[in-house]
This record gives structure tokens, sequence and C-alpha cells, in this order.
């Protein structure tokens, strides 16, 4: 029997490849890199454009951009000669989850994926005829994973920064409708705290609350538990004084994930900055239920932590709309509140005034250090 396989000497490297029907083949394989050097190209533009226009974020565009051009070079004339879009067979293949978009986070996370999709079929069809372009694009794909994970960083980091307001959960029994009431009054950072539920309970509540959060733009963190927090791909975790360390939770999170801390004295401070939390607590201001037998830090520990702090800090413990200004008059700029908020009449409307009253605080100081 013959061979139905012909050997040629298409390669750039001069080396020989076996290939069913050479000429097929070679164009049927140029257009896949066409259709997908455009695809890559196509996706990093759109990324490129909130990194320029959303995020201001030049370092994250000139990234993008670079990718782009490198992909260009790769785009020869023989192989945009294949194109022939109106054969395309699957020009007319849409699927109904492509017409529909509802966030930028989603135009982003599918836009990576269709960029590290094409980045991949490039390397393994480039590599047939063009060895370093499949090196080069396996490369590239792993600088887009990076990417991504930069920008998802950035935007939590962006997120916890622009959080003047921290709601902590108490496990009340309207828990979700209440969480979803304050999202709507517009806070932006939550942490499930619940001491009371069994696992499997915490493992529902947590992936409920956490899409319920990421639907409004809300960070997501989970009290004293890294696993539970990695089991929901949450966006960071609280510890206490007596949870796992920081050094800990950071090997097991990464650092694209926030890591918050508990502080009731000024060493406590100190050591979480060193440590490398990414925000602390400062409490208990007052004395508080929700934390009953823990002495109160007082204002004055608000005092120190105003004048020493050099990562964000929430005041935290009793704070209520009562004593809101004496807290905020003792230096802070950002409270954590449970039962305020978690057992109010209205919390939508508790989180507004809140908030109000923190923007307010927020504007007075800038225009009194101008
Ligand atoms: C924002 C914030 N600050 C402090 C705490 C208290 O954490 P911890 O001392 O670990 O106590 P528990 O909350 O686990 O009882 C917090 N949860 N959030
Ligand atoms: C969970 C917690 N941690 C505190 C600390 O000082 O570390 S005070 C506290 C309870 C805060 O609840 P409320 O707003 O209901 O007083
Ligand atoms: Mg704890």
């Amino acid at each position: 029997m013959g061979d139905s396989y012909s050997q040629h000497n298409d390669r750039h490297d001069g080396r020989q490849s076996r290939e069913l029907h050479p000429a097929f083949s070679k164009f049927a394989v140029y257009r896949i890199l066409d259709a997908n050097l455009d695809r890559a190209r196509e996706g990093l533009r759109i990324i490129e454009e909130w990194c320029r226009f959303g995020l201001n974020n030049a370092h994250f565009a000139s990234d993008c951009k670079q990718l782009r051009q490198e992909l260009a070079q790769w785009h020869r004339d023989d192989i945009r000669a294949t194109r022939d879009t109106p054969n395309d067979s699957g020009t007319d293949l849409t699927h109904p989850q492509e017409e529909q978009r509802s966030s930028v986070a989603q135009v982003l996370r599918v836009n990576f994926c269709r960029v590290q999709e094409a980045l991949r079929v490039l390397e393994e069809y480039g590599k047939l005829y063009f060895p370093e372009m499949g090196t080069a694009c396996k490369h590239m794909r792993y600088r887009v994973y990076t990417l991504e994970s930069n920008l998802e960083h950035h935007k939590r980091f962006q997120v916890l920064q622009q959080s003047y307001l921290y709601l902590v959960t108490a496990p009340v029994v309207n828990l979700i409708e209440t969480v979803e009431a304050a999202l709507q009054g517009g806070v932006t950072l939550v942490q499930y705290r619940d001491k009371e539920s069994d696992d499997l309970t915490r493992l529902h509540t947590a992936q409920t609350l956490k899409q319920l959060c990421h639907q409004y733009g809300a960070l997501f963190l989970v009290n004293d538990r890294v696993d539970l927090a990695l089991a929901v791909n949450a966006d960071g975790v609280h510890l206490g004084q007596h949870d796992v360390p920081i050094a800990l939770a950071r090997q097991l999170l990464g650092s694209q994930r926030i890591i918050g801390r508990s502080t009731h004295s000024p060493d406590d401070l100190q050591r979480a900055i060193q440590e490398g939390a990414d925000y602390v607590g400062v409490g208990p201001v007052y004395e508080t239920p929700t934390k009953a037998g823990r002495p109160a830090a007082g204002v004055e520990y608000v005092r120190y932590a105003a004048d020493h702090a050099t990562i964000p800090w929430f005041a935290i413990g009793g704070i209520d709309s009562e004593n809101l200004h004496d807290v905020l008059s003792a230096g802070a700029e950002r409270v954590a509140i449970v039962r305020a908020i978690m057992l109010a009449e209205q919390p939508t409307l508790t989180t507004q005034f809140f908030i109000s009253q923190l923007d307010r605080i927020q504007t007075l100081r800038r225009v009194k250090s101008q």
C-alpha cells in the first residue's frame, strides 16, 4: 500500500513535515492563524480600551498595546491572503450568551478568555509552519494570564481604597435580603461573619453572598476562614489576633486577595502592618454585645490609628448613627458596622446615612488640607 502522507519542505526552519494533502492543510492552517490573530488582537483591544478610558491606567493599556503589536508582526501577508469570509462556515455561528453582557467585569472576563483561547490555537497551529510563532504565542498567553490577575488585583484594591463603610454581617433571619438592601444603599465592602452555622450552610451562604456582592460591584470577604474564602473565590479574608497568621493566609490566598486583621492596641497595629495586612480593624471603639466580653479600646486608640496607620483602617465596635460623629472627630475616616445596619429597620436608608456622613467628613478634610 502506498503512503497517503507526503513529505514536504514547507517549514521555515527547513525541517520536513508529514501532512495529509499538504496544500490543502497549509491553506486551512493559515486560515486558522489568520482568524485567531484577528481574534486575539480584537480581544486585546477591548481590554486595552477599558484600561485606558475606564481605569486610566497607562501601564496596563501599554501592556495590551505591546501584545497587539507583537501579534501584528506575525500577521504576514500570506496568512492574511487566505481570508475568505463569505465562505467561512463559522461566521453565522453565535451563542445566545455572546449577545448579552451584564457588566464591564463580564466583558473583560469574556475577552480575556477569548484572547487566551486564540493564543492557544495560534501556539498549536503556528508550530506547524512557524515554530517561533508557537513559542511566542505561548509566552504571550502567560503574559495575558499575568495581566488578567494584575487587573483583578488592581480592581480589588481600588474598591478597598474607595470603601469608607464596611458591613460585617450578623446571622439574622433575613440575611441575604438585608445585605442586598445595604448594597442598594451603596456599601461596597461586605464581610460574611457567622459563628453559628454548620460548614455546609456557611458554604452555601458565602456562595450566595459573593454572587450578590459582585452583582453590585462590591467586595466580598469571609471572616476567619481562609478555606471558605478560597472555596467561594472570595475577594479576601478577615483574620483576628487568634486566627491563622497573615503569612500563612498570604501563602494560601496569594497577593491578589485582600487580607484584613483585627487590632486592639498600638502594638497589634504595628505588627499587622509589618506582617503585610491590607487593612486593619481598629477597636472595639465601644463595648458591644456583638463581641461580648471584649473591653473597649476606646476613642484613644482611634486617635492613635489616625496618626500612625499607613494602610486603610476601619474603626469598629459599637458604632451607630448616634456616636458616629465622635468616632469621626477622633480621626476615623472609615467604619465597620454590624448591628446598626444588620438590625436596622431600613438597612438601605441607614447605609445611605452612614455613607453620606463619611463622604461629608472626607470632603471637609480635603478642603481643610488644601
Ligand atoms: C473589620 C473587622 N474588624 C475586626 C473584626 C473582628 O475579628 P476577630 O477579632 O477575629 O473577631 P471575630 O469577628 O472573628 O469574632 C472583624 N470581624 N472585622
Ligand atoms: C466583630 C467585631 N470586632 C471588633 C473588634 O474590635 O475587633 S468589634 C466587633 C463587633 C462590632 O459589632 P457592632 O457594630 O454590632 O458593635
Ligand atoms: Mg476572627
